[in-house]
């Protein structure tokens, strides 16, 4: 519980450090902006009118009771939710001030732009070294590619336990390992936004705490938006917090600190002080 919450009132607070080196920076400018979104699977309403701007460079955490449609909105992000054939979306989903579901955007291209972190660690039957080189090579980016890969191992606090074992399978890793392995993966291209769908929840409480710390260090360089149903890794890690309740509603979405210690709806207050969810 940080100093100048409400003391016991709340079973969730934030820590003083969270994203202290962020928040010196001032205000960030929104790199996503959703509109009114919604998202059907078939007669199904998984999101309502949605509207929400996601600063650049900052961890922004998705909360909410399972099936409030955490992981539509992450999908519909990069237009994962295309791969669905019940999905259906309306209203905006802006990147960089382009709708992403205008008629001339590529998803291809956009998902190089916009890279995705599931929930299970899922690297390729491949070694360490072609997993991270994988997205470079189908892009024809191979120059320095040692280098590259060395790079993307480091950002993701993988390379010191791999560097003498790149030839080795990335499956032999640990759960921990292999879900920095596809961190390493996924920022390996550069991407400008990484979307993470609760990529901690398969792992123990110690691989857990070094993807957190792995995250507070890469909205240094990207953008990051997590859902995650841990409302103590939320309040750790983020610096903005969309809490989504049942029926696709976004009910409140502020700076962390906030919505923990001081959230405008009662709802929201119920839910992260454990009330129900
Ligand atoms: N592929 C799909 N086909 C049909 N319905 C779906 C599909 N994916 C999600 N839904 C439905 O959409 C609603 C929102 O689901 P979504 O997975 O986005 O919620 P969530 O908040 O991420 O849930 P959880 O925390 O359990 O992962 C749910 O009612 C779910 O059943």
């Amino acid at each position: 519980m940080s100093e100048g919450s409400s003391g016991d009132e709340y079973a969730v607070g934030v820590p003083e450090e969270r994203g202290r080196d962020r928040d010196a920076d001032g205000e960030a400018s929104t790199i996503i902006e959703s509109r009114d979104l919604s998202v059907w699977y078939n007669d199904e309403q998984a999101l309502r009118s949605v509207s929400m701007e996601i600063p650049e460079k900052r961890v922004t955490a998705m909360v909410g009771p399972s099936g409030c449609g955490k992981s539509t909105y992450l999908r519909s992000i990069n237009r994962m939710n295309d791969l669905i054939d019940a999905a259906r979306v309306e209203g905006e989903m802006l990147f960089d001030g382009k709708n992403v579901y205008d008629d001339d955007v590529d998803p291809v291209a956009l998902r190089r732009r916009i890279g995705m972190v599931f929930q299970q660690p899922n690297p390729f039957p491949k070694s360490i070294y072609d997993n991270v080189a994988y997205g470079l090579r189908l892009q024809d980016r191979t120059e320095n590619l040692d280098e590259k890969v060395e790079q993307a191992l480091r950002d993701a606090a993988l390379w010191d336990e791999v560097k003498d074992q790149l030839d080795q399978s990335g499956l032999d890793l640990s759960g921990g390992q292999q879900q920095r392995l596809c961190i390493a993966r996924a920022i390996a291209v550069d991407p400008e936004v990484v979307l993470m769908d609760e990529p901690a929840s398969a792992l123990d409480p110690v691989a857990t705490s070094k993807i957190e710390d792995l995250i507070d260090d890469m909205a240094e360089e990207y953008t990051v938006v997590i859902v995650t149903h841990n409302m103590q890794q939320a309040a750790r890690i983020s610096d903005k917090t969309a809490v989504f309740l049942t029926g696709g509603e976004l009910v409140e979405f502020d700076d962390t600190e906030k919505v923990f210690e001081n959230p405008e709806n009662d709802r929201v207050e119920d839910y992260i002080t454990g009330k129900f969810g």
